[in-house]
């Protein structure tokens, strides 16, 4: 993502795959404009936030037209490098790595998960979906080209030894499924996804903050 060299807030980084996959839906149904109310509606976030993070990027709307969803397309698709691909891999093939693998993420954008590793020996030489399973071991035999980020789907006792072992191999972002904190030098960057974590702020939203 271009959004650093943009100087964007995060929050309104972390918003853009949002706004281009809603964005790209519109196109595709042949709509030529689309207002902040609408997007609002959409997107599930309020439109003076989705002005505000548009405005990061000038003036894209215009008062009571809205916006161009051809120009903002066109904008996000720049923005995000989704003309450029991203190649990831995945480590841990079990129950979560191969329902990942087996979701095909390059339908709505350009990241593919090209190579998957396990240490299971019933797993390597298989392919999950179109993704052939590597020997962990050999990780550093089979080299890392043109590949920056790792999913992590192995056993919580294996994550921070295997993260260790992806930074050491020049993966510079970790997509962290599981539920240890890893730690990693500055320059690596986590996003964790923790579903239980996730579970329970649902639960204290819906006691406390009722719609
Ligand atoms: N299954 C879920 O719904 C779920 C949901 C949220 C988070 N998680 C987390 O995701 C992780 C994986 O969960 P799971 O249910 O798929 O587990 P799993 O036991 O089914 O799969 C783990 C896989 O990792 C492989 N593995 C073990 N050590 C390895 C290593 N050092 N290097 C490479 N591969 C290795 C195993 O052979 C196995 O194929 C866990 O940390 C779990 O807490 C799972």
């Amino acid at each position: 993502m271009k959004s650093e060299q943009l100087k964007i807030p995060q929050a309104t980084a972390k918003r853009l795959p949002l706004y281009y996959r809603f964005i790209e839906s519109l196109h595709a149904a042949g709509k030529q404009r689309v207002s902040s109310t609408e997007l609002s509606q959409a997107v599930k976030v309020d439109s003076a936030t989705i002005r505000r993070d548009f405005s990061y990027f000038g003036a894209l709307g215009k008062k009571g037209y809205g916006y161009n969803v051809q120009y903002l397309l066109s904008f996000f698709r720049e923005t995000l490098d989704q003309d450029e691909r991203t190649n990831v891999i995945l480590v841990g093939v079990g129950n979560l790595g191969t329902a990942l693998l087996q979701y095909n993420f390059s339908k709505n954008n350009n990241t593919v998960i090209t190579h998957a590793f396990d240490v299971d020996e019933k797993k390597i030489g298989t392919k999950v979906g179109e993704v052939p399973v590597y020997n962990w071991d050999k990780l550093e035999e089979i080299g890392l080209q043109n590949v920056s980020i790792a999913v992590l789907t192995v056993p919580a006792s294996q994550a921070q030894k295997s993260a260790d072992r992806l930074v050491k191999a020049g993966i510079e972002g970790i997509l962290n499924f599981t539920p240890v904190r890893l730690s990693v030098p500055a320059h690596i960057r986590v996003h964790h996804i923790d579903l239980a974590v996730e579970l329970q702020a649902l639960v204290y939203f819906l006691k406390h903050y009722p719609l």
